[in-house]
């Protein structure tokens, strides 16, 4: 892919706080017009790479280039780039149209007429338009801080865990309203903790674990690649099943804690192929399967194994 078709390009970027190394050489490139999920356990740096992106702070050391512009060292919001990190800032004791004045105002942007209301009943929140913010529930918060990004009409929106605190009702405008943005060429880049989220909405995903990228790329892929998962054997008889699967070469029998959440089934850690060839071999011993099923979702599975956050079979 060309760079031009690059909404974000960066290489061995690095953020530290004092000894805390949040971005340790991240290399990404993130296409143009896609929505793009980043994932990743607590404290992996989600939120500092989209702080990057929204200027908020600068690297330590790297390169980071935002739809085509090089960001540089000094403190500047790249134009044309809008959202949040850590919940929007909004005017507790403003309505919500008034807060969208207020913003874009300061933003020095004075909106065509007609376009808050336009905002507004895209995010759903027109029935409230005229109450305070400071009655909002966090939904209704994030919902509004959408709200503001959309009326600076960005070209790359970033936001931090959007959908926190949304009901299903939010969550389906605020899903439609990002969907919308990305088929008028808008880039998309968000971070959550549920993969499910992140499989409704997102065409891509990077995953970053201690500062570093894992994973980035198309979602299917991530399922497809990924490495050996735990999968749950129901069979026609349990014990003839452990002792033809503790033979198949890349077969892990697992116990403990992870093999419990099989419910006491059969749990093994294999890859996909592997886990194929063993209910051949099981079919082929006479030993009927029932049902075979990863423990937890491909997608879940995936980011566990990629971010070392698999539960040993030991334990
Ligand atoms: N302003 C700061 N001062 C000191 N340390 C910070 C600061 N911001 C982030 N960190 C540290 O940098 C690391 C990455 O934090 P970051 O908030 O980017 O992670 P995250 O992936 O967004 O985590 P979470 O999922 O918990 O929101 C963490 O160890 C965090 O404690």
């Amino acid at each position: 892919m060309g760079d031009a078709q690059l909404a974000v390009r960066a290489r061995g970027l690095t953020k530290c706080f004092g000894d805390v190394v949040a971005l340790d050489g991240v290399g990404l490139d993130l296409a143009s017009g896609r929505i793009h999920g980043l994932a990743g356990p607590n404290g992996a740096g989600k939120t500092t790479l989209l702080g990057l992106l929204l200027g908020l702070a600068v690297a330590d050391g790297g390169e980071l280039e935002v739809l085509g512009r090089p960001v540089g060292r000094a403190l500047a919001g790249p134009r044309q780039v809008a959202g949040f990190v850590d919940g929007p800032g909004l005017y507790p004791s403003l309505t919500a149209r008034k807060n969208l004045a207020a913003l874009a105002a300061l933003h020095g942007r004075d909106p065509r007429a007609g376009r808050i209301d336009e905002v507004l009943a895209e995010v759903g929140l027109t029935d409230v338009a005229d109450d305070r913010v400071r009655g909002f529930s966090l939904g209704m918060r994030q919902r509004l801080g959408l709200a503001v990004a959309l009326l600076t009409e960005p070209r790359l929106l970033v936001l931090d865990e959007p959908s926190n605190g949304l009901d299903p009702a939010g969550k389906q405008h605020v899903h439609g309203a990002l969907r919308r943005l990305a088929e008028d060429g808008v880039t998309v880049v968000l971070s959550s903790h549920r993969m499910d989220d992140l499989e409704a909405l997102c065409s891509d995903v990077t995953i970053l674990a201690a500062g570093r990228v894992r994973f980035s790329g198309p979602l299917e892929k991530l399922a497809a690649d990924s490495p050996e998962v735990d999968y749950r054997l129901l069979t026609s008889d349990p014990q003839a099943a452990l002792t033809v699967a503790a033979e198949v070469a890349g077969v892990r029998i697992v116990t403990g804690a992870a093999a419990r959440r099989g419910a006491g089934a059969l749990v093994v850690r294999a890859s996909a192929p592997t886990v194929e060839q063993l209910v051949g071999t099981l079919v082929h011993a006479g030993v009927g399967v029932r049902e075979v099923a990863p423990v937890v979702p491909p997608l879940e599975a995936a980011f566990l194994a990629l971010t070392d956050q698999q539960q040993e079979g030991e334990r």
